[in-house]
């Protein structure tokens, strides 16, 4: 049985008590937006397995063309449950790790898409041995799923929030980071994104999914909202359909602030592999709700992260997973 949709609005205005001290050298072009503080470090690691607790298999290739056009999922996805946030962020360092080194050996480069909220903080462990060490960090290419449109030293930026937290301590390059520029519109600032993410495919960093010719990221790390939204793709809004663009923008956010910029589901749904991370008891209606598999007409955006020949695992903590059924925890 499906629980409930989780009520319309989950948000109050933000309190901005404490705002951080301003960035410096943070140039709007996509091209020069952050600074590494360390020098490269370029040391492989060892072949590692895909994944922990991976009870199917690890990539699926072999969809149906049916299964891949069904906006909402026929099959329940991968869900591991872990006994709490702690546990959860060593093995999503080690789930991005072991993408890392694939890509990087296979390709040559990683691309890896960030959204905000508490992920930021979930990703902590690939700054500490031995992940900080072995992960050719020059060959990442960071993007948002979605931004918020404020200047890049705003609280609220994503980008800033990543900056802090996570890209300031790795050597990422400066023009391996894919910030907005935030002296645009949001129509502006979705359209610069998308035109830089199609320069990206020319020169050949990014790929094309070839049975659509959409940009294949190799990965996306998803939070979601207790309402059950994704990247700045909210219940009942109508950008939820937009299957035209591959970058758009919202101006009515029902989580502040309310002027985005997002990927859309058919970006979204062309990765290769979709970490979906979400922790804490007041997204368990929402985690109940996306993981069933009743088919709805209306269903949650969280639910309609449904890759379409790649790989999407949950990693809930078992807060989040306590209106699940099988809720086994590692
Ligand atoms: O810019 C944003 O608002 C985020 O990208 C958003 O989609 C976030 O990932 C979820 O709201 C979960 O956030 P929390 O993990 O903080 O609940």
């Amino acid at each position: 049985m499906e629980s409930a949709a989780p009520p319309r609005s989950f948000y109050a205005p933000l309190a901005h008590s404490h705002r951080l001290p301003f960035l410096t050298n943070l140039p709007s072009s996509p091209a020069k937006t952050h600074r590494p503080l360390q020098p490269l470090i370029a040391r492989k690691i060892p072949s590692l397995s895909p994944i922990v607790a991976s009870p199917t298999e690890p990539l699926r290739s072999h969809r149906t063309a049916a299964m891949a056009e069904a906006s909402i999922r026929s099959e329940k996805p991968k869900h591991i449950v872990f006994k709490g946030e702690e546990e959860l962020s060593k093995s999503l360092a080690k789930y991005t790790a072991d993408l890392s080194e694939k890509f990087v050996r296979e390709r040559g480069a990683f691309t890896v898409v960030l959204s905000g909220g508490s992920l930021i903080k979930s990703l902590r462990k690939l700054l500490e041995a031995p992940f900080v060490d072995s992960i050719e960090w020059a060959r990442w290419h960071v993007f948002w799923v979605d931004e918020r449109v404020v200047k890049k030293d705003h609280p609220d930026s994503n980008y800033k929030l990543a900056f802090d937290g996570f890209l300031s301590k790795v050597p990422i390059p400066p023009g391996h980071v894919y910030a907005i520029n935030d002296a645009l519109s949001p129509e502006g600032a979705a359209n610069d994104y998308e035109a830089c993410l199609r320069q990206l495919v020319k020169t050949e960093v990014l790929e094309l999914s070839k049975d659509n010719g959409l940009p294949k990221f190799d990965l996306m790390l998803l939070g979601m909202g207790p309402d059950g939204h994704v990247a700045s793709l909210f219940p009942r809004h109508p950008l939820v359909k937009e299957n035209q663009r591959w970058v758009t923008f919202i101006e009515d956010s029902p989580k502040p602030p309310p002027q985005r910029i997002t990927f859309t589901f058919p970006v979204i749904n062309s990765s290769s592999y979709i970490a979906q991370v979400v922790c804490g008891s007041n997204k368990a209606a929402a985690v109940h709700n996306a993981l069933g598999t009743e088919k709805t007409s209306d269903p949650l955006p969280a639910a309609m992260v449904t890759p379409r020949d790649g790989e999407l695992t949950w990693f809930l903590d078992e807060a989040a997973a306590s209106l699940l059924q099988d809720k086994a925890s590692l």
